[in-house]
Order: structure tokens, then C-alpha cells, then sequence
């Protein structure tokens, strides 16, 4: 037999960085501890939870981990194994990823149906709720920024990766949401959760997983807005290019679910005003606000040298809306909004993952924003959506193909960014057109993120954010 692998943390600093929820893929770690080790599950397979404190750049962040630990592992969990380390006897065992392993999975609703406290780690449920504790799960293939499990038909739990302190904005929103009685999101049934004095102190429980109610019947709106487009860029080369108009002759034109989620979002941006209040800012917050944006605008056109070339028209767009500031009514916001975030269901349409952007901190994650920043995410997306899909069948093609086909993702993109604003001010969400300004510089912010967080965890989609920027830049 091969000798067992380095130490666990030896193990864990090389493995961590080629995880898709790695926060921290673009700078080298320059040391991991563990924080607290909890077991959940003794034996074998036995269920460890960790917290590592992964320290990059002079800043510590904290990451979570079920470790599973078997002396043999099967070749279905193969695929999470992080490395072998020694056993007490003198052996070795395996260990791995154990969100992916479905025997490891089930004490999780065991132990949230009790409410029961192992070491830091409480294991709660909602008022009311029943938890089913006999059900097996499997992975969500969506892997994103956190892991998700899905219980049967019954339950998602999403263990979030990288912990921030306090009670994460997804668990906050989601049960403040709920309690308005808010028809768009999915119901909370239980979750985990640290106690604060393990991880150096704070007021607050640190959220470690959210357990949901899982939308069986539902797509995400990404989704079924790539076949929307698919459909469209199928129509015959030869046939006129269509503009925004027609676009909706072609087959699964999405415009009328663009509508209803325009719709379903401003019913959102009233219930979180209802749940959490409304300020009035003063014009001075939202030039500070653009100040920020200019900060970031500086940071990523520093590491991504594809962004230089529209640095000077983005500033010009801030500075416009700086000028322009006036008094405005700021209130929690989703903060991360786009069509992955969305789920069209039997009934309608229901809003996921309120936890805000994964780069920011978590001051800036629960701080009050105009919904139209949300807007602005969305009409971003409808962008991306059209504009993936053209790499894919304008990539070769020649100059007047290529062209049509630019104009054609033009057009699906343009459709159904009104109808989605259209949709949001008919249901009470402030008029987009009325704030175009505002918007711009939103969605420019917006496509300064992008362009930095494609950058840092799937390079080959920059250019969908780049193929935008003229546009919107200019
Ligand atoms: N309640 C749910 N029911 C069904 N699928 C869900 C549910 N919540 C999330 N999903 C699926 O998981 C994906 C990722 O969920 P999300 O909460 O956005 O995770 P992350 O924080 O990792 O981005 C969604 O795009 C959706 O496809
Ligand atoms: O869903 P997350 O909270 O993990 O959000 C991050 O990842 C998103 C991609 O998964 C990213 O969204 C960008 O790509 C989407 C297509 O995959 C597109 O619809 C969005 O408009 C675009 O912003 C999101 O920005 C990031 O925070």
C-alpha cells in the first residue's frame, strides 16, 4: 500500500484551490489552520465538520467543510477525495468532500428535526416546521458559489463555503420574507449554525447552511432563457434581420416571463420595504456610492487589462450620475440579482439566493441600496444570456454573419429588457425609464464585477461582459 498523503492541512491548502466555490483561486494561500473540527458522526464513514482559516494577502477568511473520513472510498466519492492521512492504528484513511456523499448527508436533517447542539455547531428548524428525516440526497449539479444538497423531492440544503460573520442575508431575507407572507420565495424549513464564541466572538450566530423548500417542477430562469435565444438564432440565415419588434414572431419568445418577473421583483423590492424600512438617502451618500464604483473601476482595470479600453467612458457615466444625485429612497435589495437567481415555477416565478455578491464584504452585503441596483443585475443578465450563446454560434462565422448575428442577440436582449422594466414599474417598482441615468451607471457597475469575476473564476467567459461594454460604455 502507498504511503498516506501529507498532513490534513498540507492536504487541504493544495485542494481548496481548485474548488469552483474557492473565493481565493486568484491569490496563493499563505496559511490554513483549523479553526474548530466538530464531529458530527463518529465511525466510518465518519462525518467531520470543519472551519478553516485561510489566510491570502494578509486577510483571513473562513471556509467550511463536512471532511468525510473512510478507510475505503468507493469510486463514486472518488471524485471529492482531498488526500489519505494516518489513522490512530497506524493505517490510513481516506478523506473527501462529503457533501457529495449521500449516507453523511441524511444525520444532517436527523440532527435539524431535533434541534440538536453538537459542540458550536446547532442544528435548527423553523417554528412549525416537520422535518422529514428519512431522505436520501444527491448533489445539485448547479455548483456556484456554495454546494447545494437536494433531499428528494422535499428539500435543498445550501452549505455555504465561505462563512461570514454572522446571520448570512440568505437566511435573514428569506425568513423576514416569509413572515410578509411574500408569495416569491421558496419556504425556509431549518438550518446550521455556529455559536459566535468558537470563531473569536460576535453578537450573532454565523450561518453555515440553509435548508429550503426544493421548487421540484421549477427551471431557472437562465435556463430558459438560453432556449429562448437558442430558438432565436435558429430562425434561417437568410431570413430578415429582426429587430426588437418582430423578435417576438420567433419561437420561445421570453419576453411575457420577462414581464411577469419584472413583475414578480417588484413585489420583492416592497416586501423587504416592508420587512426591513426605507431611508431616505441624501444626494452626498450616492456620490459616495459612485466613489466606490470608481474604486472598483480602478481595481479591476488594474488586473484586467481588457477593461482599459472603456475606462474613460464608464468614469464619464459616473460622473454624470454624481452630478445628477439627488435625495433617494435606499432599502435592502437582493444584491446579486440575475436570471440563475430566478426559478419559474408552476405558480410563477420565485426570487433564490439573497446573499448578495460573494466578493463583497459582509458590510457592504446587508448595506441599503436603490432596487434598481437589483434592475440593473437583471437587465445584465438578459445581456449574457444573448450574448453567450453568440460567442458560441457567431465564433467563426464570417464578417456579414457575424454581423447578423450581433444584431440579432441585439434585438432578444432589447425585447426582453423592456418588457422585464416594463413588468417591474407596472407592479409599483420605481420606473426604469424615468431613472436612466441611475440605471447606467448600475449596470456599468455591474459589468465592472463581471468583467473581475470572470476574470478570476471562468476566464473564457470574459468576453461576454467585454462584447457589452461598447455599448453601454459609449
Ligand atoms: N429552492 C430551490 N429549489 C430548486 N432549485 C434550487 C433552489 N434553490 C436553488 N436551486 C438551484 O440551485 C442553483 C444555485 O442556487 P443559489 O442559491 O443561487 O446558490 P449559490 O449561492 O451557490 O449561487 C439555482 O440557480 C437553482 O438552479
Ligand atoms: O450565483 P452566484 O451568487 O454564485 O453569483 C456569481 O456567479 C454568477 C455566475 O454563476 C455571476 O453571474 C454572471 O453570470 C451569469 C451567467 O452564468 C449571468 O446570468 C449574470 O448576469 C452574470 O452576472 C454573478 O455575477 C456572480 O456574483
Amino acid at each position: 500500500m502507498a504511503p498516506p498523503d501529507r498532513p490534513l492541512v498540507r492536504l487541504l491548502a493544495e485542494w481548496l484551490p481548485r474548488q469552483r466555490w474557492f473565493g481565493g483561486k486568484h491569490r496563493p494561500i499563505d496559511g490554513l489552520s483549523i479553526g474548530t473540527a466538530t464531529v458530527l458522526r463518529p465511525g466510518d464513514p465518519g462525518l467531520h465538520h470543519l472551519v478553516l482559516d485561510v489566510a491570502q494577502d494578509g486577510v483571513t477568511d473562513r471556509y467550511q467543510l463536512l471532511l468525510g473520513i473512510r478507510r475505503d472510498l468507493p469510486e463514486r466519492l472518488r471524485p471529492g477525495e482531498i488526500g489519505r492521512v494516518a489513522a490512530g492504528d497506524g493505517g490510513d484513511e481516506h478523506v473527501y468532500d462529503a457533501a457529495h456523499d449521500p449516507e453523511l448527508a441524511r444525520p444532517l436533517l436527523a440532527h435539524m428535526a431535533a434541534g440538536d447542539a453538537l459542540g458550536p455547531v446547532r442544528f435548527r428548524h423553523a417554528p412549525g416546521a416537520a422535518i422529514r428525516t428519512d431522505l436520501d440526497a444527491a448533489p445539485s449539479p448547479a455548483e456556484q458559489s456554495n454546494t447545494s444538497l437536494i433531499f428528494g423531492d422535499d428539500y435543498i440544503c445550501k452549505l455555504f463555503r465561505r462563512l461570514s460573520p454572522g446571520v448570512n442575508p440568505d437566511l435573514e431575507i428569506n425568513l423576514a420574507l416569509s413572515r410578509q407572507g411574500c408569495a416569491h420565495v421558496p419556504a425556509v424549513h431549518g438550518w446550521m449554525e455556529l455559536d459566535p464564541a468558537a470563531v473569536g466572538g460576535g453578537d450573532e450566530p454565523v450561518t453555515l447552511a440553509l435548508l429550503s423548500e426544493y421548487l421540484r417542477s421549477g427551471t431557472d430562469g437562465w435556463q430558459l432563457a438560453l432556449t429562448s435565444v437558442r430558438d432565436w438564432f435558429a430562425q434561417p440565415a437568410a431570413a430578415p434581420v429582426p429587430t426588437a419588434r418582430d423578435a417576438g414572431a420567433a419561437g420561445g419568445d421570453f419576453a411575457a416571463e420577462a414581464e411577469r418577473l419584472g413583475a414578480a421583483t417588484a413585489q420583492v423590492h416592497r416586501d423587504l420595504a416592508a420587512a426591513f424600512g426605507v431611508t431616505e438617502v441624501p444626494a452626498d451618500e450616492l456620490r459616495s456610492r459612485v466613489a466606490d464604483m470608481n474604486d472598483q473601476l480602478t481595481q479591476v482595470s488594474a488586473a484586467v487589462p481588457e477593461l482599459r479600453p472603456y475606462t474613460a467612458a464608464i468614469r464619464d457615466v459616473f460622473a454624470r450620475c454624481a452630478a445628477n444625485a439627488r435625495p433617494l429612497p435606499f432599502q435592502r435589495v437582493h444584491g446579486d440579482y440575475h436570471l440563475g437567481q430566478a426559478m419559474r415555477t408552476g405558480t410563477g416565478w420565485v426570487l433564490l439566493d439573497f446573499e448578495g455578491e460573494p466578493a463583497r464584504t459582509p458590510r457592504e452585503r446587508r448595506a441599503l441600496g436603490h432596487p434598481l441596483r437589483d434592475v440593473a443585475g437583471m437587465l445584465r443578465s438578459f445581456e449574457y444570456a444573448a450574448r453567450f450563446l453568440q460567442a458560441g454560434e457567431g465564433g467563426d462565422a464570417p464578417p456579414a454573419a457575424a454581423e447578423a448575428i450581433e444584431e440579432r442577440a441585439r434585438a432578444w436582449a432589447e425585447r426582453n429588457r423592456a418588457a422585464f422594466c416594463r413588468g417591474y414599474a407596472a407592479a409599483g417598482g420605481p420606473d426604469p425609464v424615468a431613472h436612466a441615468g441611475l440605471l447606467r451607471a448600475l449596470e456599468l457597475d455591474k459589468a465592472v464585477y463581471e468583467v473581475r469575476y470572470e476574470a478570476r473564476n471562468r476566464p473564457s467567459w470574459l468576453p461576454v461582459p467585454l462584447r457589452t461594454l461598447e455599448r453601454l460604455a459609449g
